[in-house]
């Protein structure tokens, strides 16, 4: 599944984040990323161990706990602390999938990469190029987002990022660890989530909505890795 998911950031929440990121030193991205990784990944990232990095990644990490969408969506087990990357003057980074295992920083945990997320903080017409390109079965699909905006795509899926030919495109992005390790068990589960939230919203808890809350909790149950 790739979901949209608008506003997980305040507008004052991403001018905040860009001005503490215009004071930082950011470092070659090849230093994060495996060996294929290396060969097409041409962009600016901060250091994941930074004081910066950890206290601005909390932020993010606050503001997804406050999104009901982002937890039906990805129903996190672990989050890795986000990173932050930044491209401009032709930076790019190529086709590739993401690492399916990453060492937790500042943790003694790995965590199994399950769904992959962008945390766009500047606007479209800020810079050109950029697109974030995500392939599926279906084809492939180009996202572009408001600032603030997060885009949640499978960790399995290849990806890349297109060369940024004006401007600066800056961004975070981290992994998750989801409760369902499968994509299309995770998608159902959303689905079924939502249409609940919405029959609840309509005509309150009755004994359909209650039995179908059972079987979605059931369901989690069943698939669930914890
Ligand atoms: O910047 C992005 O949108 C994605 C970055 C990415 O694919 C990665 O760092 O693995
Ligand atoms: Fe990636």
């Amino acid at each position: 599944m790739m979901l949209h998911i608008p506003g997980v950031l305040t507008l004052d929440e991403v001018n905040y984040l860009r001005q503490r990121l215009q004071e930082t030193n950011w470092v070659d991205g090849k230093q994060t990323v495996g060996a294929q990784g290396a060969l097409v990944k041409q962009n600016r990232q901060l250091p994941e161990h930074a004081e910066i990095s950890i206290k601005l990644g909390q932020m993010i990490l606050a503001a997804l706990k406050k999104n009901p969408i982002f937890y039906s969506a990805a129903l996190p087990l672990r989050i890795v602390p986000p990173l932050f990357n930044a491209y401009a003057g032709g930076e790019h980074y190529g086709l590739h999938v993401d690492g399916s295992i990453r060492q937790v920083p500042h943790a003694d945990y790995t965590l199994r990469t399950d769904v992959s997320s962008t945390l766009f903080l500047c606007d479209p017409d800020e810079y050109d190029g950029g697109e974030l390109e995500v392939i599926d079965t279906y084809g492939a699909h180009e996202v572009k987002l408001p600032a603030g905006d997060l885009i949640l795509y499978p960790s399995t899926s290849l990806h890349q990022v297109k060369p940024v030919t004006r401007g600066v495109r800056v961004c975070s992005f981290f992994w998750t660890q989801s409760l369902i390790r499968d994509d299309a068990r995770r998608n159902m589960l959303f689905e079924m989530d939502q249409h609940i939230q919405s029959l609840r919203g309509q005509i309150g808890d009755s004994t359909e909505v209650l039995g179908l809350t059972a079987q979605y909790h059931n369901l989690i149950r069943m698939w669930a890795e914890t």
